[in-house]
């Protein structure tokens, strides 16, 4: 097994946050871009003590949801996958993410180009295999990685809110060469299927009941007490990051022997945002 590092790629986010999109949720007045950028730092230096090499991509002002990294790219081992956001108004967040990927040497991917249309740049030669079955002809590739959830070699895709049943096909595609599989799951009620579930080091999946949408459909599920305990970001096999607002899931996981660093993100969950979608991980053995 070939070790990798142990990296973060961040975003500061733009001074127009307060304009970030909101789906699920009514706008907030009180978004502070000072305060966002304040918890965003304490965020990064959380990674940075637990062990992350921290890599910023090129801040993207014009864009107000570009802190949210994880949407633009998904890592799975040294390929990176630069998606084919839901939201147009979120597409052009891409190019950095893109840059950033390249200028780290990981093996660079290209959503859009995996449907075999002539969009985006060439796809690499992989056949396709296990491919998930379903979508309509002509359906446009998309997918945010804030729907992309992997444990183990298990990669869950959230299907219904910004990604289609064609990016999770194109996702498919583009992991064909590595050993992870693809698995759509629908989702209605969270703008990402990390929005409802995350799981932890041993592969959990943790959720708020009444946000998910089927809770039979994990084989391991454990149900948080608060909405917000429901976003873990894995910073080793004994320790999770996640939202100080989830104090009883913070203790619940606790008690299962994990170690938790809590941050404060309030301002980005006014935008809809949470621990998760603040960076893409790369872990030593992902
Ligand atoms: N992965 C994530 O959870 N991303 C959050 C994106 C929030 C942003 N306001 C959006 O609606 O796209």
């Amino acid at each position: 097994m070939t070790r990798r590092a142990r990296r973060a790629l961040v975003r500061a986010p733009s001074p127009r946050l307060a304009d970030g999109l909101v789906t699920h949720i009514a706008r907030s007045d009180s978004v502070d871009p000072d305060r966002a950028l304040a918890q965003w730092r304490d965020y990064c230096s959380a990674l940075s003590a637990a062990g992350f090499e921290l890599v910023e991509v090129d801040p993207a002002p014009e864009h107000p949801d570009s802190v949210f990294i994880e949407d633009a790219l998904v890592v799975v081992g040294d390929l990176a996958v630069v998606t084919a956001p839901g939201a147009p108004e979120r597409r052009d967040e891409v190019i950095g993410a893109r840059a950033a990927a390249r200028a780290l040497g990981l093996e660079v991917v290209e959503l859009a180009a995996q449907d075999g249309s002539a969009k985006g740049e060439p796809a690499r030669d992989e056949p396709a295999r296990d491919e998930p079955a379903g979508g309509e002809p002509g359906e446009p590739v998309h997918l945010d990685g804030g729907d992309v959830l992997k444990v183990g070699s298990a990669v869950y895709v959230g299907v219904g809110g910004r990604t289609t049943q064609a990016g999770v096909q194109a996702l498919a595609r583009a992991v064909a060469g590595t050993d992870h599989t693809v698995e759509p799951v629908p989702i209605s009620s969270t703008l990402h299927l990390k929005s409802q579930v995350t799981a932890l080091p041993d592969g959990t999946v943790v959720g708020f009941p009444d946000l998910v949408d089927q809770v039979s459909a994990w084989p391991r599920f454990l149900a948080v007490p608060e909405p917000e305990g429901a976003h873990v970001v894995v910073l080793a096999d004994d320790t999770v990051l996640m939202s100080d607002a989830a104090p009883r899931s913070a203790d619940l996981f606790r008690s299962r022997g994990l170690s938790v660093i809590e941050v404060d993100v309030s301002e980005f969950v006014k935008l809809e945002g949470c621990v998760t979608c603040l960076s893409v991980r790369q872990h030593p053995f992902d």
